[in-house]
């Protein structure tokens, strides 16, 4: 996997000397991968790059999200908590996915530059973008996918997903070996999203093409300009 994080860095110039990097951490799976493989390969790759965790804690109740900070803690990891409730007491109802990860987005943003980082990297994978391009597609009527590397604020900042190359199930399994104390998901909207609707669409499609995945993926690398209408 660090490979592949690899050379999803090297094809989009995603990280370079001198970085400083605010890693969006939840408590899924997803994250605590990209913390872990980010924070590993500082010590064999030829350039310095600075690494700091930071949890939302987005207010939902039920949560295990003090095994995992403690976790973060005991190995090591620099970590910033800002608690951000948009449910509940201080949130506002209906809750929406909108509502949530625009203000997540937003806690990210403000802590970024409050640290002096330059990059923001968030935990999303090959699966996540190709289910985002579909989604595109079914619910927004546009081809457009999850961007590998984003310019935010006139270049003052960027996202990065360096796990972009990597399958959902890879994480799985790592984080499985590993022992993350993952804090599964915590959104009470979890599994009634469009999200959800195309995972089925996929999965249902991969029992017969296996490559499904691979080949939404590489849609839009190879875009026939000329078939446009
Ligand atoms: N509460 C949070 N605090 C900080 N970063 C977050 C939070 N929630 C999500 N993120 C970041 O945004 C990414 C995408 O969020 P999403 O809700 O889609 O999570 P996910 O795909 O389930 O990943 P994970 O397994 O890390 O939760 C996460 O991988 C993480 O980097």
């Amino acid at each position: 996997m660090s490979k592949k994080v690899g050379r999803a860095i090297a094809d989009y110039g995603m990280i370079e000397d001198g970085d400083k990097i605010l890693v969006g951490v939840s408590g899924g799976k997803d994250s605590l991968t990209l913390l872990k493989i980010l924070w590993d390969r500082r010590v064999f790759v030829p350039i310095h790059y600075d690494v700091l965790a930071l949890h939302v804690d987005l207010g939902f109740t039920g949560t295990k999200q003090e095994a995992f900070r403690r976790y973060l803690e005991t190995e090591g990891y620099p970590l910033e908590v800002r608690r951000q409730a948009v449910a509940g007491e201080g949130g506002r109802e209906p809750l929406t996915c909108f509502w949530c990860s625009w203000n997540r987005r937003r806690v990210l943003f403000e802590e970024a530059k409050k640290n002096g980082c330059n990059k923001i990297a968030l935990g999303h994978h090959k699966d996540d973008i190709v289910e985002t391009i579909l989604m595109n597609l079914l619910f927004e009527g546009e081809i457009s996918a999850m961007a590998p590397k984003q310019e935010m604020f006139k270049g003052e900042l960027h996202i990065i997903r360096p796990l972009a190359y990597v399958e959902e199930r890879e994480i799985s399994r790592f984080a499985r070996l590993m022992e993350f104390p993952v804090c599964g998901c915590l959104c009470p909207q979890a599994g009634r999203t469009q999200r959800a609707v195309v995972k089925k669409i996929i999965a249902d499609v991969q029992k017969t093409a296996p490559g499904v995945k691979s080949n939404i993926f590489r849609s839009l690398q190879r875009i026939k300009k000329e078939y446009l209408l």
